[in-house]
């Protein structure tokens, strides 16, 4: 019998016996309900007994163990098993042995090895006090569940908006402050436009945050904006490919003003309503290269290629901006170096997030860590997402659902700030 059945039967009994000894006050009765209530201690300790064996050949399988040598040979230990809850779902204390942490259950493949060998989908680990955790076994990936985004926006860009909620049910905040540029990659339809969409709306109103920037698709940015203070810095559409570059170059030149200006004793601009942070959104960035690429080049002497003076604005953007209160998201497929105009360029970007992508585009924006995770994220549910940076370590998030196309378009109209205000 494998861990999981064993768990469904005796679930299964422990509903089955709650009741017993309720109804009826005769001999019978209470004898059939002491004998179902030992029936069910039996089973519980039987289920504790089992599952402490399937653990330990689960960490030896997966060398969480010790190897001690004795006169007879080597004995093999293991993290020693306290408490047993039945749950659902099923917990059960742990004690760590010497160089453990509880990070090393849920490092690298153990934590979905552990899971599936004590037939659970996942697993969660929880220090609990001194040298024990406990180890929740998830019956079910705990982002199957999307939530929607209320319909709310910041006062400032010191708020953190909201990116995600994490496998611990923690809602994740990110302000605009933090030091860091954002680069998300998505197949098509994994959820990068709901992520954007629900950043944007949420800043919409921040006095101190102008929202700028490029997008060849006109749907991000552009017309749901029309109104607001954000629309004459957002260039939009593959008509005027030229533009795109005059705004991005046009942001260059105010970076370098502030750079200019920072105050003495400071190292860095503070945004407020006169001087607010610009939020520049490269909305399908690798798709503007290519359209500006594909224009005639200029002849020799006379002038640069409009994909060149992109790539040069983006990348000043990139690896100055920080300081005088910019900060980029960039939306892409895949964050190939090529396409998002060079290594050094995709290295700029402090907080990563991936949709749905092939294993070797997750490695690429996360790092050699992210190998394990790629080939189950690869087929991942759209909205679920992984992301890593700022201090934080590579986890796995849900991002909330805003909603349609007019949803956004309505909360742009409600929350969006207007030159009048
Ligand atoms: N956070 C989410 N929760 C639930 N469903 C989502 C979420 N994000 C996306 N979806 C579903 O996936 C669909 C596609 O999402 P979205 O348009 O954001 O993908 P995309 O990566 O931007 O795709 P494209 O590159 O084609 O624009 C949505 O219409 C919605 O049905």
């Amino acid at each position: 019998m494998t861990a999981l059945e064993h768990t469904r039967r005796l679930e299964h009994r422990s509903g089955r016996t709650r009741g017993p000894g309720a109804h009826g006050s005769g001999l019978f009765a209470r004898l059939r309900a002491e004998c179902a209530r030992r029936e069910y201690e039996a089973s519980v300790l039987a289920f504790a007994a089992s599952l402490k064996a399937v653990f330990r050949e689960a960490c030896t399988g997966i060398a969480l163990c010790q190897y001690v040598h004795v006169a007879a040979g080597v004995t093999i230990r293991t993290p020693r098993v306290g408490e047993v809850r039945l749950g659902p779902p099923t917990s059960f204390t742990v004690e760590l042995m010497a160089g453990q942490e509880p990070a090393d259950f849920t490092k690298g493949e153990n934590g979905a090895r552990l899971a599936h060998t004590l037939g659970a989908h996942g697993l969660r680990v929880e220090p609990v006090a001194g040298r024990w955790v406990r180890i929740h076994l998830l019956d079910h990936d705990p982002l199957r569940d999307g939530f929607t985004l209320p319909s709310l926006s910041v006062a400032s860009g010191i708020e953190p908006v909201i990116i995600g909620r994490t496998e611990d049910g923690l809602t994740l905040g990110h302000a605009l402050t933090e030091p860091g540029h954002l680069g998300v990659q998505g197949q098509n339809g994994s959820g990068k436009t709901q992520l954007a969409e629900g950043i944007l709306t949420q800043l919409a109103a921040a006095p101190d945050v102008l929202i700028t920037g490029s997008d060849i698709t006109g749907l991000l940015l552009g017309r749901p904006w029309d109104g607001t203070v954000h629309r004459p810095h957002q260039v939009t559409g593959t008509q005027d490919i030229a533009a795109h570059a005059a705004l991005l170059e046009d942001l260059v030149a105010e970076m370098d003003r502030r750079l200019a200006t920072i105050p003495p004793r400071q190292d860095k601009i503070a945004p407020d309503a006169v001087t607010p942070t610009k939020f520049v959104v490269l909305e399908e960035f690798p798709g503007l290269l290519r359209a500006a690429d594909g224009l005639p080049r200029p002849k020799r002497g006379e002038g640069v290629p409009v994909g060149d003076r992109i790539r040069t604005a983006v990348l000043r953007l990139l690896s100055e901006g920080r300081k005088a209160a910019f900060r980029v998201l960039m939306l892409a497929q895949r964050f190939e170096a090529t396409a998002v105009g060079g290594g050094y360029a995709r290295d700029q970007f402090a907080l990563r997030i991936s949709f749905r992508v092939p294993a070797d585009s997750l490695e690429m924006l996360h790092g050699v860590d992210a190998r394990p995770l790629g080939q189950e994220h690869a087929n991942a549910a759209p909205g679920v997402a992984y992301l890593s940076g700022l201090g934080r370590d590579c986890q796995r998030i849900r991002v909330p659902y805003l909603g349609d196309y007019g949803e956004y378009c309505d909360r742009i109209a409600a929350h969006g700030r207007r030159a009048h205000r």
